[in-house]
């Protein structure tokens, strides 16, 4: 394996998926490095679960290459046993029990850690004995987690899995998936709509818009190069000293408040003052942008 190969979990170049006529993804590149927990994020229908099932394999790019830790995931079987993946709604044979998915799960894969999984599901007090339909949302996420780790996967991909749970139980199975890559150093690749769970644990972006990638990067880069500008009233913000370009902006009568992308820490006029922003500001004002006009250069 060359050193691209292990550096690089997630590679996407110039991605297209079409359903039908339209495009779920279209010209789509990013590169996950190994060891990132990243944050796939993006409205209703932007294609993350598209996203994650060519990532998977589950789907064939109608443009472009996908490689995981250097190979195509698409009916490779050594590239499919690194991966990991929990999709939407944790689907799972409702009328087996956890035990009984941890014996299945032994046979269908060459590496199966059971004693890992049982800890967890142990750990949080989840029944292995009961049918899994029988299970409530949180405790079916976590058995479908707990069973995901067992692979010991070198990228661990999940869609939403804790949409549906109460803050409770989302709290317990964001901590599982922490413990659990704290230990492994396994890549993840998360998608949700809960921007503050995201804020707590993923130090990487993807970020999805209608189809393309809007901006993608680590979390700390992309917090250092944008900030929230406070100056007097200007119709061209893009022309404010230190400003590479806007995100977002809006007025009062004497006042402009940027989302901007600088070149520096902050603008070069002392007029303007510069503050931080979270990630999650981040996150709403490029959506926010890209709802008000198309194409905000990323
Ligand atoms: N099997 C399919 N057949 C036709 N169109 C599809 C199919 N799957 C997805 N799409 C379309 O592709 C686009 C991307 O869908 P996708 O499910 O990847 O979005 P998403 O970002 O995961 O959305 P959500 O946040 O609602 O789960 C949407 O316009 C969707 O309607």
């Amino acid at each position: 394996m060359t050193d691209d190969a292990r550096d690089t979990a997630l590679e996407m170049d110039a991605v297209g998926k079409r359903h039908g006529r339209a495009w779920a993804l279209r010209d789509c590149s990013l590169r996950l490095p190994a060891g990132r927990i990243a944050a796939l994020v993006g409205p209703n229908g932007a294609g993350k679960s598209t996203l994650l099932h060519l990532a998977v394999g589950l789907s064939r790019p109608d443009a472009g290459h996908v490689r995981v830790f250097g190979r195509d995931p698409r009916g490779d079987t050594d590239a499919l046993a690194e991966i990991g993946f929990v999709a939407q709604e944790t689907p799972l044979y409702r009328e087996f029990t956890a035990d009984e998915l941890i014996t299945m799960g032994a046979r269908l894969n060459r590496r199966w850690d059971a004693e890992l999984v049982r800890d967890r599901l142990a750990a949080v007090g989840i029944p292995t004995g009961k049918p899994v339909g029988s299970l409530s949302g949180g405790q079916r996420a976590q058995v479908a987690l707990g069973l995901a780790l067992a692979k010991r996967p070198r990228l661990l991909l999940l869609d939403e899995p804790a949409a549906a749970l109460d803050p409770l139980a989302r709290h317990e199975f964001m901590g599982t998936l922490m413990d659990a890559v704290a230990e492994t150093g396994t890549t993840v690749l998360l998608s949700s709509h809960l921007l503050a769970d995201l804020e707590r644990v993923c130090d990487h972006l993807v970020l999805l818009q209608t189809a393309h990638v809007q901006l993608t990067g680590a979390v700390d880069d992309l917090l250092a190069e944008h900030r929230t500008l406070v100056g007097p009233r200007t119709d061209r913000p893009e022309a404010v000293p230190g400003v590479r370009n806007v995100v977002r902006a809006s007025h009062t009568d004497r006042q402009t408040t940027l989302l901007a992308r600088t070149t520096g820490a902050g603008p070069a006029d002392p007029a303007w003052s510069a503050h931080e922003v979270s990630l999650e500001d981040l996150v709403l004002a490029y959506l926010g942008a890209a709802d008000s006009r198309a194409g905000v250069a990323a």
